[in-house]
Order: structure tokens, then C-alpha cells, then sequence
């Protein structure tokens, strides 16, 4: 196979052609990695489409600490949520559009998943991803990922930890990925350089260094380039995706073929928007749309998972000290359920009074303080994501349905965690720096007043996942199977957050770095195979 892409020129009326070996949707988290790995071989070529920028030299992106500052701005393809009718309908779920993904605007939160999380998976159907099989793809990881520093740790989160440890009697954690855990509190792992407090995002540790080398002239990086199609033709063996149409900054069309496969890592939002919107999802759905069926899918945006979260905001004796990793860098696990397997109970401790959705509701930011956010690390809700409109450019429809199941279970975990939060802050060293609790307010203490506080204030952890879930290759809502091969198609497989078939009890994005692993290497793991260079790769597509 050449090492150099192909390219064919640009006749009247057509759309010009590029093909390479492999063509990755998302230049994000995981398929930072994926591209990387694969352009270790320089036999073959690989195409990023990546929808925004480069993040080098972009301080703002790149100081970990500025994460706040990202979210709702140009970088951010902040989408909606529904009408929520058990929870907050006014929640943004920030996505973002630079290279690499959300890992270039989120808090870079480092948690291996627990064993629990991947043996969930395995029974759940997706073969080969139990934790004994998972273990080694996080010590291939190449961030740098490292306890929060010490000049980082600040003297109000160092209380925390100690006031958890003394209210809750859970163990006091340093180096939450050393061993697998049921509770604890402590300072996170960090995915960040602390001598600098830059990123080492996917784009920072998988990409930086050769697009800064220029040691990997296979790797073909389209930025701010838009897949808006995936191509899938009928072939001897079946059907087939054959390449991607994209549209550049400049408003160009261009079809990026692949010669070996497309891999979709657009992430939880928008593999399956680009898939519904190639005609691969549920029949009815997009037939109501009027959007030809190319494939009938019917698990596309099904399974939309989330880890919601809820707050409680203290007012502090004064400013607290400025030094601090990322504003929310230490937390708390507790494990209510003796029987589970793993933690069902997590706090972010934030050094700042995180009072935007209390806000709405009639509660003042006060000048200083701080927030616990209790969230939920195994919610039982399940949402879905859907098309509203043919048009590409309309957003999907995020339906969560955060706080509806059956049992109440979501619910009650965050009145359980606003009750714990409270006993952590009565407990010192916490409590001689808080002055009063700002929101819900002492007075707010019935069953159902805090959950109806929870609730209408609640937030994400920014966590969607699981809209295009892998299972068992006969599973009929199984999207793709533990190949990470979209189902009944050749040639495409899906790797990011949307192929979670559950949601890990941790913090998701180390789940999606070894995702793109081991994606990679089942990539390489495919035999040459002449029949898989059956599709265009010169000429002109409509
Ligand atoms: C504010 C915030 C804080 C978070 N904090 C943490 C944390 O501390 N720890 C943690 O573990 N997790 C955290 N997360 C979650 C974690 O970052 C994500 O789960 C993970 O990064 C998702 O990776 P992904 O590869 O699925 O998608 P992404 O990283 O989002 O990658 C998708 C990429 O595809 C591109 N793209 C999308 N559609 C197209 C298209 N049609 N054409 C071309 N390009 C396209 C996007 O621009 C993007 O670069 C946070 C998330 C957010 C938003």
C-alpha cells in the first residue's frame, strides 16, 4: 500500500478525492491516539478530519486551569438538552471542537476504570473487554498522568480530604490508580504537566510531537474540516463505507476515501449524529425524517448515559488561597451498598462556589466559597439521542431523561450525597472555614425538599456516553460489536465515549484513551486483504 495519499484533481462539477489508508472522523480523545498509533507504520497513510483547530500555541486551551473559560465559547459546539421533566431542562453540554476533543477542554481528571466497570462490560457482551484484558492498554497510555502536585494542593482542599476522611471513615486515598477501590478521599491523578499546569491531553502527548517534528508525513491532519456523510456502497461482499464527505473552513467539499477502513471518533454526540444522518439508525426515525435508509440501525442513539451530578455551595471566612491544579482536583468515593462493585457515591470538592444552575433558581453567588458536587457513578436512567430535522446543521436531540427511573435510585443517591456533604463540612478542619451553607440552606433538610432542590439545580459531570454501544454480535441494539465493527457494514468501526455499553463509576476519559488503544490494535491485527482495496481510490464522487 503507498505511503502517500492518493489525490485526483478537481473536475467541473464533482467533488475532489483523496484516499488513504485509513480516515478517522475526530481528531478527539480517542482518536488522537488512534491516528498516532496508526501512523507508526509508514506504510500507511491516515486522514484526521478534526471540525476545529489546532490547539498548539493556544495558551487558553492549553493551561489547564483556563478550562472554565472554554466552555460555551467558539471552541465549544455546546449542545442543549431536552425538556427534562424530572430534572434541570437548562443544562449546556459542552463538546469540544478542537484538536483533541474534550480532553483539550476538561479537567483532565485521570481515572483507570475500576475492574468492575470492565467486567460489566464483558457481560454485557462485548467480548475480550473484561478487566484482566483491559489492564495493560492503560500503562501504554503516553499522558502524563501524575498525582496532583504538591504546590497545587490547597490548604482548603487538604482540610477536605481530612474532614471526608474523618465524617465518612472511608481510607484516605493517594493514587487513585495504584489499586482498584470501593471509597476514599483524596487528591486526584491528573493528566497535566504541573510545572506548567499544561494539558497532556491526547493531542498534547499523542500528536504534539510529530506535528511539531514533522516526523509522520503519512498523517494527514484536515482541520476545521466537517464530515458530513459517511459513504457506504454495495459491494460483492456487501455493504461498504468507502470514505467520508467533508466540508472545509472555506466552505469546499472533499471526499476523503479509505482504501482500508473509516473509523468514526466524533465522540458520544456526534458519531451518531453523523451516523443518522448517512442514513444509518433506526428505520422509522429516519424514514419520518424523510433521510434515505442506507442501513437500518435501530441502537443509534439509543443507551445515552450520563453521570449527573447535583451541588451544595458554602459561603468561606474570606478568600481562600489561590494555588490549585484546576479548581477541582480533590474528592471523595463512598460505596453506600456493601454488595456493590465499586463505589456508588462521588464528590468533586470545587475551590470556587459553583452556584450557575442555583443561580436560576433565586440563590446569590457569594463573594468566596466553595462547592461539593455529589454525582451519581452508576445511574440507572437512560436517555436517547435523536434527529429533529434532515438538515445536518440542526443539533441532535439529547434526551436524558436524567431522574426517571423506576426506583427512584438517581434521585435518592443525591439526596444522600447532599446529606454526607453536609455532615463532611460540619466536621473540622473543613468546618472553621465556612461561615454558612449558601445553597440548598440549612432550613432545606425533608426527603423530598432536597430532592426536588437536587434535581432542579442539577448538573452534568460532562460525562455522555454510550449512544452507539458495543455488545454481542447478535445483539439487535448492539450498534457496534467487540470488534468495535459497526454491525452489517464493512469497512467503518467506531471508536470514542458512544460505544460504552455501561458507564464507568470513574471519571470516563481514560476509558476512552484506552478505547482508541486498543482500537489500534485490532486495526493492526487485520490482515492484508485485497479485497479491502476494492473502493475508489482515484477519480471523482458526487
Ligand atoms: C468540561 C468537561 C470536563 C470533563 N472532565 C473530565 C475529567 O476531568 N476526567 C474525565 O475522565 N473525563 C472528563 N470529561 C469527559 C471526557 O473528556 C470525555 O468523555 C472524552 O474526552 C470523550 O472523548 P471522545 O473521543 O469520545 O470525544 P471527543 O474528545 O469529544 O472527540 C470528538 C472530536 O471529534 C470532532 N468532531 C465531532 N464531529 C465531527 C465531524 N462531524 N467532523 C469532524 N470532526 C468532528 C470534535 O471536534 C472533537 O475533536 C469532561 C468533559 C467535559 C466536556
Amino acid at each position: 500500500m503507498s505511503a502517500t495519499a492518493q489525490t485526483t484533481g478537481d473536475a467541473p462539477g464533482h467533488i475532489p478525492v483523496r484516499t488513504f489508508d485509513y480516515v478517522i472522523v475526530g481528531g478527539g480523545t480517542a482518536g488522537s491516539v488512534i491516528a498516532s498509533r496508526l501512523a507508526e507504520d509508514p506504510a500507511l497513510t491516515v486522514a484526521v478530519i478534526e471540525g476545529g483547530p489546532s490547539d498548539i500555541d493556544r495558551p487558553e486551551v492549553l493551561t489547564l486551569r483556563r478550562w472554565l473559560g472554554l466552555l460555551g465559547g467558539e471552541l465549544d459546539y455546546d449542545y442543549p438538552t431536552t425538556e427534562q421533566p424530572m430534572g434541570n431542562s437548562h443544562i449546556r453540554h459542552s463538546r469540544a471542537k478542537v484538536l483533541g476533543g474534550c480532553s483539550s477542554h476538561n479537567t483532565l481528571i485521570a481515572f483507570k476504570p475500576l475492574p468492575g466497570d470492565w467486567d460489566e462490560w464483558a457481560e454485557a457482551g462485548a467480548r475480550g473487554w473484561d478487566a484482566a484484558a483491559m489492564d495493560p492498554y492503560f500503562d501504554r497510555l503516553r499522558n502524563n498522568i501524575v498525582p496532583v502536585a504538591e504546590w497545587d494542593r490547597n490548604a482548603i482542599a487538604r482540610d477536605f480530604v481530612t474532614a471526608a476522611e474523618a465524617a465518612t471513615g472511608v481510607p484516605r486515598v493517594e493514587g487513585f490508580n495504584k489499586a482498584p477501590f470501593h471509597e476514599g478521599a483524596g487528591f486526584f491523578d491528573l493528566a497535566y504537566h504541573p510545572e506548567n499546569n499544561k494539558r497532556s491531553s491526547a493531542s498534547v502527548a499523542y500528536l504534539h510531537p510529530h506535528m511539531e517534528s514533522g516526523d509522520r508525513p503519512n498523517l494527514t491532519l484536515m482541520l476545521n474540516t466537517w464530515a458530513h456523510r459517511l459513504r457506504v456502497e454495495d459491494t460483492p461482499e456487501g455493504k461498504r463505507a468507502t470514505g467520508v464527505h467533508v466540508r472545509r473552513e472555506d466552505g469546499g467539499e472533499e471526499f476523503a476515501a479509505a482504501a482500508r477502513e473509516v473509523v468514526l471518533c466524533a465522540g458520544a454526540v456526534d458519531t451518531p449524529r453523523l451516523l443518522l444522518h448517512s442514513g444509518i439508525g433506526p428505520r422509522g426515525d429516519l424514514e419520518a425524517l424523510g433521510i434515505d435508509v442506507v442501513h437500518d440501525l435501530p441502537g443509534v442513539g439509543e443507551n445515552l448515559l450520563d453521570h449527573p451530578e447535583s451541588v451544595i455551595v458554602w459561603e468561606t471566612d474570606g478568600p481562600i488561597p489561590e494555588n490549585s491544579a484546576m479548581d477541582s482536583d480533590a474528592g471523595l468515593f463512598v460505596r453506600r451498598d456493601d454488595s456493590g462493585r465499586g463505589p456508588d457515591l462521588m464528590f468533586h470538592f470545587y475551590q470556587i462556589p459553583f452556584t450557575d444552575n442555583p443561580e436560576r433558581i433565586g440563590y446569590q453567588r457569594p463573594a468566596h466559597g466553595v462547592s461539593m458536587t455529589p454525582n451519581i457513578p452508576k445511574p440507572r436512567s437512560r436517555g436517547r439521542l435523536y434527529l429533529t430535522s434532515a438538515d445536518p446543521a440542526v443539533k441532535p436531540a439529547l434526551d436524558f431523561r436524567y431522574f426517571t427511573d423506576a426506583d427512584g435510585y438517581d434521585a435518592r443517591t443525591l439526596v444522600d450525597g447532599i446529606r454526607i456533604a453536609r455532615e463532611i463540612a460540619a466536621t473540622e478542619p473543613l468546618a472553621g472555614w465556612l461561615t454558612r451553607e449558601v445553597c440548598p440552606g440549612p432550613e432545606i433538610t425533608g426527603d423530598e425538599e432536597l430532592s426536588a432542590y437536587a434535581r432542579s439545580v442539577a448538573h452534568t459531570v460532562y460525562h455522555p456516553a454510550g449512544t452507539c454501544r458495543m455488545g454481542a454480535p447478535d445483539d439487535g441494539l448492539a450498534v457496534v460489536d467487540p470488534d468495535l465493527r459497526v454491525r452489517g457494514l464493512a469497512g467503518v468501526r467506531i471508536a470514542d465515549a458512544s460505544v460504552f455499553p455501561t458507564m464507568p463509576a470513574v471519571n470516563p476519559m481514560i476509558g476512552v484513551l484506552m478505547v482508541g488503544e486498543k482500537c489500534a490494535e485490532l486495526l493492526a491485527q487485520v490482515p492484508d486483504d485485497p479485497s479491502l482495496t476494492d473502493v475508489p481510490v482515484e477519480g471523482t464522487t458526487r
